[in-house]
């Protein structure tokens, strides 16, 4: 049976997902805001702005009309940036098909409060099964998914046969999806990321080395898993592809819109210059409020993520940021997750 699929946002990504489900045989309806945008998509082919290399499958229609996007549809995907996360979360409620299966890929959170997507979904589409939501994170640059690049990533759900329905739809020869129970440590992961990326960034642009580079993307892992572990994550996620998989890809890659932002800054650009310039979604901005603001409501240590912070919106000057993160008291390296670890000193 031929599956129709919606997929709501027509940027990049929303775009690659929108090729692989294409490929997979299934008739795609993509929405889009911009008629221009859906002309472009459906009369060239193309969505030049967001993936200029990359022709599009003829099962990819794209569409403005929410309503129309959504209907009797079985699966959804949401893949929007996280600011309009829960404006478009009240948008297709109305429209949703009650037994949908509905994903998302955003990597984010809810300024305002530091919420999850995944909580978003639960509280915006409270009439819904949330057994029937899932997460769908891990190293996955759209431009490399679209041309077909193998890529591998995981779904997450607080249901088996949810997160299975999700591998079964997307799997490829080119893109194979693992599956796991915890949303929180998954969706974390995904979203904390950006911020490590934006700083390995930051101390490229500076001209640093990759002493610096391994040592940020090391410690940024330790401080993603301890905010993890406060929330109800499971450790073994951050090993896994929504944790250090992701943080490889995105603090390592030309690709990566947090690392181009952070280089750019760390050359001494302003901010609002580098998201001008960018005309993506660069979500480790808003991920470094978000979760600066859930490191104060639940007291875990966040050094690096204070510092990307005080950089990014107190006017903290990047030289000083560092010789506070190196100046400071001197810890055990597992100190803040000593739980987790069950090796001890000798004497
Ligand atoms: N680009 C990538 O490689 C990957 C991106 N993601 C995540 O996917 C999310 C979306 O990112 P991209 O596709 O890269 O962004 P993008 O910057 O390429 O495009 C964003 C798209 O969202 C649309 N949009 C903005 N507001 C909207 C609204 N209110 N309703 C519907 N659409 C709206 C824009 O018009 C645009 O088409 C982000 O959270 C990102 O972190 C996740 C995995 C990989
Ligand atoms: O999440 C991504 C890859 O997994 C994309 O990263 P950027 O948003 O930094 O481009």
């Amino acid at each position: 049976m031929t599956q129709e699929v919606a997929v709501i946002g027509a940027g990049s990504f929303g775009t690659a997902l929108a090729q692989v489900l294409a490929d997979k045989g299934c008739l795609v309806d993509l929405y889009a805001r911009r008629e221009e945008q859906v002309r472009e998509i459906n009369e060239n082919r193309t969505n030049s702005r967001y993936l200029p290399d990359v022709m599009l499958h003829a099962g990819i229609r794209a569409s403005s009309d929410l309503q129309a996007v959504l209907r009797g549809k079985r699966f959804v995907l949401l893949v929007m940036p996280s600011s309009a996360f829960r404006d478009t979360l009240q948008a297709i409620r109305p429209h949703l098909d009650p037994q949908a299966y509905v994903a998302h890929a955003t990597k984010g959170f809810d300024i305002e409060t530091g919420q999850r997507m995944s909580e978003l979904m639960e509280e915006e589409l409270y009439e819904h099964d949330r057994l029937k939501f899932a997460v769908l994170t891990g190293p996955s640059h759209a431009e490399e998914l679209s041309l077909r690049i193998p890529t591998t990533v995981v779904v997450a759900s607080r249901a088996r046969e949810t997160a299975e329905a999700f591998q079964d739809l997307l799997m490829t020869s080119y893109f194979r999806l693992y599956t796991n129970p915890d949303v929180v440590g998954t969706e974390l992961g995904g979203s904390l990321k950006n911020i490590i990326a934006l700083g390995v960034g930051f101390a490229d642009g500076l001209g640093f080395g990759d002493n610096a580079k391994a040592a940020l993307m090391t410690r940024g892992l330790t401080e993603i898993t301890r905010l993890g572990l406060q929330l109800g994550a499971a450790q073994l996620t951050f090993g896994g592809l929504s944790g250090v998989g992701d943080l490889i890809a995105t603090c390592t890659s030309k690709h990566s819109r947090n690392w181009r932002a952070g280089f750019a800054l760390g050359q001494g650009k302003s901010l609002d210059h580098v998201l001008h310039e960018m005309g993506m979604v660069v979500e480790g901005v808003r991920a470094t409020k978000g979760a600066y603001k859930i490191a104060q409501q639940t007291g875990v240590d966040m050094p690096i993520t204070t510092a990307i912070y005080q950089v990014l919106f107190e006017g903290k000057s990047p030289k000083t940021a560092v010789e506070d993160l190196m100046g400071r008291r001197r810890i055990h390296e597992m100190e803040e997750v000593a739980e987790a670890i069950s090796m001890d000193w000798e004497q």
